[in-house]
This record gives C-alpha cells, structure tokens and sequence, in this order.
C-alpha cells in the first residue's frame, strides 16, 4: 500500500509538470514564487518608474498604500496580485486585509469621500499629509515596505472578509487548492477509495494511519466465541487448532496429550543420560555424606581447612575445680598493687636469694614455698590455692627454678603481674650470698 501511495504523489506530481491542466494555471504561480519573489519586489520598488497608467499617476502622487495595495494592477493581471498578497503576508505575518481579486473595482481617486469607507480614520486631511510625507520618505528608502492599512478613499479595499467571494477567495494555495473544488482537484490522500467517496469535503484531508500502515497479519479467521475474548493464541496451540464453535480445552487434561508433545520426550537421550546431578537420589545423598564423614574422621586433606588458634588443644584440659572464692578475679582482687603476699617484716627489702635459701624454702616442714622464674624468686603458697592447674602441679617446682616447667605448661601466661606482691627477691649465686652473709657478720 505504501508503495501505491507513493506511486500515486509521484504520478500527480509528474503529470502536473509535463501537462499541467487549465485550471491549474492560476496557481502556478504559487509554485513559482520562490523564483519570482525577488523580481517581483524589484517590480514593488520599481513602481513610480514604471509605465504610467490612468489611475496609477494619480495614486503615486499621495497614496502609496493604494498603489502597493496593487488594485489597479491586480485588475489586469491575474497573477501579479496573488504574489503581492503573498509577499505581503509573508513579510507582515498577519492576514492580508486586501483581496485582490480581479473583480473589477472603482479606481481610488483625490474626489473620494473618506467618510464612505467604514474604517477611515475621523480626520484624514493630517492623515493624507502626514502619509504624503510617508511616501517621500519612503521613496528615499531602497526597499519600501508593503503597507497593511488602505487609503481611506478606497471604500472596496477594506474589510476583505466581507468582500471575498467563495470563488474569488484565492489568496493562498492553502484554501483554493481543495475547498471548492475538490473533485478536480488531484487529493493528496493515499487511500484511493476515500477520495473520490468524499469530494465535498471542504478540508484537506489528511492521511488516516489506516492508510500509511499496513493491516495487522491475522493468523486465523477469530471464530465467535474467539473474537469477543481479547486472547494472544501462541502458534502451535490447541487453541489456535481449535476449530470454530469447538469448546477451549481445559488445563486438567493434560493426560490428553500424546507422548510426542511431552518433554522430554520418553525415548530423549536427556533422558538416557540421567538425572541433572542435583537431583541424585536420596540414597546416593546419604552415601556422600557419610564418605565425607569419613574423611573428616581420617585426619586433615588437602581440601581441610588450616588449624588456626581457635581448634580445640589436642590435649585434655588439666584444669582443676576450684572452690569458691577462688577464682582468677578473687587473686586479683586480693594480690593489688599495695598487697604484700611475701610472707615477711613489711619493710624487708627484696632479698638475693642463693640456691640453698630457695632450697629452704620447699613448702614442708611449716616454711613457705619459694620458686623462682627467669631470675626472680616468689613466695608461691599464697596463689597455691588459685593456681588453676592445681596447687599439687604448682608445688612442683617449689624451693627451685620452675622456669623450664612453666614455659613447658602455658608460656602466654604473665605471671610476673599476677605474682607481682608475692616477689621475695632475685636469685643470686651461691658465692654472692655467702659473701653477703660474712659482711653481715662482720657488721
Ligand atoms: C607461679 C607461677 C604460675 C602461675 C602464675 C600459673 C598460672 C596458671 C594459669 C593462669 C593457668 C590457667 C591457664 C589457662 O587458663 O589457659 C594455669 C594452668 C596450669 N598450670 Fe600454671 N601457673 C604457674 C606455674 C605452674 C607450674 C610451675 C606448673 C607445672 C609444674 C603449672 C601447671 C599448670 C597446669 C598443668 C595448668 C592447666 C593447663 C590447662 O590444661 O589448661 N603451672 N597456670
């Protein structure tokens, strides 16, 4: 259809070029103007030098608007004034107030009333000199600019719409072209069967979408029942095969259907192959999972995770039950930074404490235990009864270096905070304290 349309235009188009009819003459020049709108303005200019005419002498002297009004041209041109309308709406952009139709109106003169004319002005005698003065100036100008008003002497020029006759009212090609005589004139619609059904339309009317568009496809003839339901059959569905007046299936019969519209179809490969492998039988689930059990039992794989401080110790906890009040915050709160746990005189100064002194002191015998670690020597029977491993393991390196057993048990431990008001002294050499002991002597 599209390709007809524009068959059509181009067919219009071309015959009116090659054999353009006669009653297309008149708007021919509609189709010129772009090419003789400069000739024409030179015309306008042009005007007191032109040929003389009966009535143009005696307008070009004080009534310049009635000689660009162009009625006397107008009546023995036909297509002069068209183009002056023309210009002059196209540079006023407003509605032409003169109708320059050839029908044969009196020529303006001196000798006219002004007062004939229903839109004159109440005084024109300064009007005529004031627009005298216009003309002179006007004619100095180059290009003199059309003018909208009439000469008041001119009674036909004014009011145009009352003047325009139905077949005379053909100032642009907008409204002669279809409103009164459509039937000859070619339509621009593309539908074929519209135009000629429709010539008194006084519109230009334009292409309905029905015509630039294709029909929609139909797929199928829609049967009655169909027809009233807005539904989207998809190809290939029973509804579609349906045959008119043919009840819809209902969605509970898909037993129906033959094993051939079935998917996967029974005798599929996809079938063959297997379930997807995430759809493995409960039994097979319950296989893998105890496998994996199994390796977790045997001891860390390459697919194990690292052990990290937060896995359980592999040895069993030693820790002891306390009784109560025995706790780690309880030693803290008994062992501050004022307390005094060493079990000596308050003013006994941290002692150099030999070998044999620590020996001593064992904790049998009614004496206290003293042990020291890394060079210092504490009096470790006040925290007997805190030490979470129990007093027996902590006794064990009483009355003697117990650093290689405390580092061997728990080296994060900071035990020189928390046995800070049980320190005694520092472990001196055998020698040394001998010395100091003969000092003391002496002294
Ligand atoms: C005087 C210095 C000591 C202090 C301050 C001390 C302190 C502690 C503390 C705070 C804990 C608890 C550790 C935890 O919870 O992780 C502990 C546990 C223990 N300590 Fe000591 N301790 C000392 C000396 C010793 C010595 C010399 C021995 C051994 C001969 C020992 C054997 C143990 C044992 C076996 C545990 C239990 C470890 C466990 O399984 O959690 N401690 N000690």
């Amino acid at each position: 259809m599209g390709y007809v349309g524009v068959s059509l235009i181009v067919a219009s188009v071309v015959w009116v070029l090659v054999a353009p009819p006669p009653w297309i003459h008149p708007y021919l020049p509609f189709f010129l103007l772009p090419a003789r709108r400069h000739s024409h303005a030179l015309l306008l200019t042009s005007k007191p030098s032109s040929p003389p005419r009966d009535n143009d002498t005696q307008n070009s002297d004080d009534k310049p608007e009635a000689r660009n009004g162009g009625e006397h041209v107008t009546s023995k041109e036909p297509e002069r004034p068209r183009i002056q309308v023309e210009e002059a709406r196209s540079n006023l952009a407003g509605p032409p107030l003169v109708d320059l139709a050839p029908a044969p109106a009196p020529a303006p003169t001196r000798t006219s009333s002004p007062t004939s004319s229903p839109t004159s002005s109440p005084d024109p005698a300064p009007a005529r000199d004031a627009k005298a003065a216009q003309d002179r100036d006007r004619a100095a100008m180059p290009p003199p600019p059309p003018v909208i008003q009439t000469p008041a002497s001119v009674p036909t020029l004014q009011s145009p719409p009352q003047l325009a006759e139905p077949e005379e009212e053909q100032t642009t090609p907008k409204v002669s072209a279809t409103a009164h005589d459509a039937s000859s004139v070619p339509s621009f619609s593309l539908s074929d069967e519209s135009a000629p059904a429709q010539p008194a339309e006084p519109s230009i009317r334009t292409p309905s979408a029905s015509s630039m568009m294709p029909p929609p496809p139909l797929p199928t003839k829609p049967s009655n029942a169909s027809a009233s339901r807005p539904s989207f059959p998809m190809l290939g569905s029973p509804q579609v095969a349906r045959p008119p007046g043919a009840a819809p299936p209902r969605l509970h019969k898909i037993p129906s259907a033959t094993p051939s519209t079935l998917f996967p179809r029974p005798d599929s490969q996809q079938i063959a192959r297997g379930p997807a492998p995430n759809r493995i039988p409960a039994a097979a689930a319950t296989a893998t999972a105890a496998a994996a059990r199994a390796r977790a039992r045997a001891g860390p794989s390459s697919l194990a995770p690292p052990p990290t401080h937060n896995q359980p110790p592999q040895k069993p906890s030693r820790k002891v039950l306390l009784p109560p009040g025995h706790s780690p915050l309880d030693w803290a709160r008994i062992s501050g930074p004022t307390a005094d746990l060493r079990n000596l005189p308050p003013d006994t100064p941290y002692l150099k404490v030999t070998p044999s002194m620590l020996k001593r002191h064992s904790g049998r015998r009614g004496t206290d235990a003293w042990s020291a670690f890394a060079g210092r020597v504490y009096n470790i029977t006040p925290y007997a009864d805190y030490h979470p491993g129990g007093r027996g393991e902590l006794l064990r390196c009483a009355g003697k270096d117990g650093t290689r057993l405390f580092g061997e048990v728990h080296p994060w431990v900071n035990y020189e905070t928390m046995l800070s008001a049980c320190l005694v002294g520092v472990l001196v050499p055998e020698e040394e304290g001998s010395r100091e002991s003969e000092m003391d002597a002496m002294d």
